[in-house]
């Protein structure tokens, strides 16, 4: 991370896991620990620390620099009995008789204040000092390891603490949300410096419908109104959007989960190294962590339901999903912001949003509804996955896609390329419904048509087969004499050039 704080946290929490071992670990204590000097005046006391010859720090020479540096995690949370709870709020669940049921309903009610914080004026005071955010308002935390704010959690807090006639709390609920949109353009993950770069499935405008259903306040809607317009924007740009085309050939736009972020997740570093280790490369290893991420802004971290092999993490493909349930959250969105900008008094905006949710709704059904099963599904951005293997695979060579990867000398292998193998590949990716994949089958095209040319040129005929690592050069290998003509290299020559045509000032040669 480039904040000095989460790295030097994460550095912690890997030399404690090395210290005190795996088990009962938890690596998220550490990224939660609030510091009681500077970072500079910790960090300069932590290289200090003497160690065992094997580079190891004792245990309680770790707990003595903890205890010296760090208050404990959660501490810069104080308790605070919301201002609007009472023990038995009156109308509480008039349809619940049972004298048992009724008497735990209501220590369940009454547990918010157990749940219940403000954040400590010293994290407003020095900021960089916690991993904690500065909300504005009384928190509900979820509680035990989660000492902070969820996003999506807070939904479903909100829905009891209606129940609950916790008004004043609900509202300061969504206050808190909204400043974090108001400083981020997002709702985090959860209220803390470590869940910036990634959202939680967003519910926050159902959580102001369901509080304005219930107290009808409009200045409460008024506030809230603009940072909703712009977590909608936050959802349906670029990061999380996917064009998508379907059987009839209509495009429709939906969006998937996809966090800003390539590393191992602070919370849970050592968890991701360790899982990450039997993976090879940096690329595959950055690739590996943005789908631990993303699964984390799916709320859903982790489920097979992101695997393509539920017995394996490493196969986790979060952003080459796109999930059912978060494109009807969005839809929900659009019709709740197209309520409220009524409410509001913007009618154009009304409209603008209504009409985006009604495309929505007939992405969903086109691109989701599976008639035969009788559900919607995720749609599986297959081919995205494919293009991304492709790509990594060495295939693609300076002028065209290479049989194999093997140099054995047999004509069907490494360095020649085929023109049904290129056209086979450049047709697929073209109309897979990917617009990169196109513009990949469309690069591909014009290399082939330039090497073709080029030989061409230099020898005066087509060729049966070309050499895909320079351009102009033919095949060879195999069995018998490299052969002209050639059938089916002009076909596709000819197929290439209608389907992608060549402007008057574009280059032909290599
Ligand atoms: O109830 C709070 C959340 O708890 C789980 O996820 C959280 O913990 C993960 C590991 O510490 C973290 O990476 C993730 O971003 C957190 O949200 C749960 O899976 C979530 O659904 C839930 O909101």
């Amino acid at each position: 991370s480039s904040d000095p704080l989460i790295s030097f946290l994460v550095r912690l929490q890997s030399e404690a896991l090395a210290t005190l071992g795996p088990k009962n670990f938890d690596p998220k204590l550490y990224v939660d620990l609030p510091l009681k000097t500077d970072l500079s005046a910790a960090e300069s006391a932590f290289a200090r620390l003497p160690r065992s010859p094997e580079g190891a720090i004792l245990a309680p020479v770790l707990g003595m620099f903890l205890d010296e540096y760090f208050d404990e995690a959660g501490s810069d949370l104080a308790y605070v009995e919301p201002v609007d709870f009472v023990p038995e709020p009156e109308g509480f669940l008039p349809n619940v008789e049972n004298p048992r049921v009724r008497s735990w309903a209501l220590e369940v009610h009454s547990l918010w204040k157990d749940l219940s914080r403000r954040v400590a004026d010293e994290v407003r005071e020095r900021p960089e000092r916690h991993t904690l955010l500065p909300l504005p308002s009384p928190v509900i935390v979820p509680g035990s390891r989660f000492r902070e704010v969820y996003y999506w959690d807070s939904y479903w807090i909100v829905r009891g603490l209606l129940v609950s006639k916790m008004y004043d709390t609900a509202k300061g609920i969504v206050n808190n949300l909204i400043s974090l949109i108001e400083t981020y353009g997002h709702v985090l993950n959860g209220a803390r410096t470590y869940y910036s770069n990634r959202s939680q499935p967003p519910l926050l405008s159902s959580m102001v419908y369901d509080i304005y259903m219930r107290t009808q306040d409009l200045e409460f809607v008024k506030k809230a109104f603009p940072s909703l317009l712009k977590e909608h924007s936050f959802w349906v740009s670029d990061v999380h959007k996917v064009t998508i085309r379907d059987v009839q050939g209509h495009e429709h736009s939906l969006c998937r989960y996809q966090a800003m972020w390539n590393k191992p997740r602070p919370e849970s570093a050592t968890i991701d190294e360790q899982s990450a280790s039997k993976l090879s490369t940096a690329s595959q290893k950055e690739n590996f962590f943005r789908q631990l991420a993303s699964g984390a802004e799916s709320g859903w971290d982790f489920s097979s339901r992101w695997m393509s092999n539920s017995s394996d993490l490493t196969t986790l493909a979060t952003t080459s999903i796109i999930p059912v349930d978060l494109n009807t959250f969005i839809y929900k969105m659009e019709l709740d912001i197209s309520v409220f900008a009524k409410l509001v008094g913007d009618n154009s905006t009304s409209e603008k949003f209504l009409k985006a949710s009604k495309e929505r709704r007939a992405a969903i059904r086109s691109i989701f509804w599976n008639s035969s099963m009788k559900q919607w599904l995720d749609y599986w951005l297959i081919t995205e996955e494919v293009l991304e293997s492709l790509q990594r695979s060495g295939l693609i060579q300076e002028v065209g896609i290479t049989t194999s990867l093997s140099n054995t000398g047999q004509q069907w292998d490494f360095p020649n390329g085929w023109a049904p193998l290129q056209h086979l590949i450049v047709e697929g990716l073209a109309y897979s419904g990917s617009k990169e994949a196109k513009s990949v089958a469309e690069d591909i095209a014009i290399r082939w048509i330039r090497t073709n040319y080029a030989a061409y040129r230099i020898t005066g005929a087509m060729h049966e087969k070309y050499d895909v690592t320079e351009c102009g050069k033919p095949g060879g290998g195999g069995e018998y004499k490299p052969q002209t003509g050639f059938g089916w290299s002009n076909g596709v020559v000819l197929a290439f050039l209608e389907a992608f045509g060549w402007p008057h000032d574009k280059e032909i040669d290599c």
